[in-house]
């Protein structure tokens, strides 16, 4: 068997799309422009990278793009200061903190300094626990994004078995609790899990968000499966030159590809819907910010 492709970065242009006709009638009938303000700390190249893509595309959509460049060494005070400005400026109903921050500064605290309103990745504690509870939050745009492509190509999920690999707070977590909320059977795979390859080869779905490239062999996969894989992982590649590098994901697409029903490639796949749900949910965000009907079929 060969995988179909799940096509992301096309999945992602249609979102896009949507999202910007919104943004035209937002402004022609209620003079209103989304505005989102993303905050990067230090100068890492890949975060920089992301950045620049976030606000070109913010501004294709039609919203304003605030970006603030923070040196290194900002103290946690001043960043603080910083949202508390973003969160009371009425122009700005997106706050987005580039993550991982600086060792110094605290990032739950820093997290959790953001209107949860506002809180476009939704990572504030309020989010996690209105999304928990199955109240309306603002939902991380990564998982966000994966369900997305789930329910297209799936229609329902409900009673497939779902195998997440990974616990993180930003993706393995919300991911299975969306999963779980679309009535998943969801188990959730990490570093400690026994016999992993066993547990992955019960799932219908399988979504890979670990950080290491290409861990995931086909031979773990149940045949037909889905495979939703979010690694971006940079790895050496010398066979296009010396000093070359190339993206891979979490999962061995070659045997993977083989094996799975469906598979998202790396690049093209949950990266480019991650950026398109991050602008979903800043009209979102500006929707209920002026008491305006939500997008429909922009949130989960
Ligand atoms: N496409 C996109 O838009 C995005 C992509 N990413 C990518 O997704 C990946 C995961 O990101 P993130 O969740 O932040 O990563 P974290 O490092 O925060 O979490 C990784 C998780 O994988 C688990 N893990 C590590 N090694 C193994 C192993 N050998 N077997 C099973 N589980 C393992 C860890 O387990 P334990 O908890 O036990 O340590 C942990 O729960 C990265 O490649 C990242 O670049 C991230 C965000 C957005
Ligand atoms: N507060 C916060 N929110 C995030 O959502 C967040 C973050 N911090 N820190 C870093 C991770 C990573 N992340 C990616 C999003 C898109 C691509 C993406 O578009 N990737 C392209 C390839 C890009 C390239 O070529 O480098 C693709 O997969 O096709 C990648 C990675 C969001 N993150």
């Amino acid at each position: 068997m060969t995988a179909q492709i799940i096509d992301g970065k096309a999945f992602a242009a249609t979102v896009r799309g949507k999202v910007a006709e919104h943004v035209t009638r937002l402004k022609a009938d209620h003079g209103i422009t989304p505005g989102l303000a993303v905050v990067l700390v230090g100068e890492d190249p890949a975060s920089q990278v992301y950045v620049r893509s976030k606000g070109k595309m913010t501004v294709e959509v039609g919203m304003n793009s605030y970006e603030h460049k923070l040196p290194a060494e900002t103290s946690e005070a001043e960043l603080l200061a910083l949202i508390d400005q973003l969160n009371t400026d009425p122009a700005v109903h997106g706050i987005l903190v580039q993550l991982p921050l600086p060792g110094h500064l605290n990032e739950d605290l820093v997290i959790n300094s953001i209107d949860p309103a506002k809180d476009v990745d939704g990572f504030h504690i309020s989010n996690v626990g209105l999304l928990a509870t199955g109240q309306k939050a603002m939902v991380p745009c990564t998982p966000l994004g994966c369900l997305m492509m789930l329910r297209d190509y799936h229609g329902s999920l409900s009673g497939l078995n779902a195998v997440v690999i990974g616990r993180s707070n930003i993706v393995g977590k919300p991911m299975a609790q969306l999963l779980l909320r679309d009535s998943c059977t969801v188990t959730i795979a990490h570093s400690r899990t026994r016999d992993i390859e066993e547990v992955v080869r019960r799932a219908d779905i399988v979504v890979a968000a670990v950080g290491r490239p290409e861990m995931v062999k086909g031979g773990w996969i149940k045949p037909g499966a889905t495979i939703i894989d979010v690694g971006i992982n940079r790895i050496d590649a010398p066979e296009k030159g010396e000093g070359k590098t190339r993206l891979v994901g979490d999962c061995d697409f070659a045997s993977c590809a083989e094996v799975a029903g469906a598979i998202t490639p790396v690049p093209g796949g949950v990266g480019p819907m991650t950026i398109a749900c991050l602008l979903a949910n800043t009209l979102t965000a500006c929707s209920r910010a002026n008491g305006l009907a939500e997008p429909e079929g922009l949130t989960a």
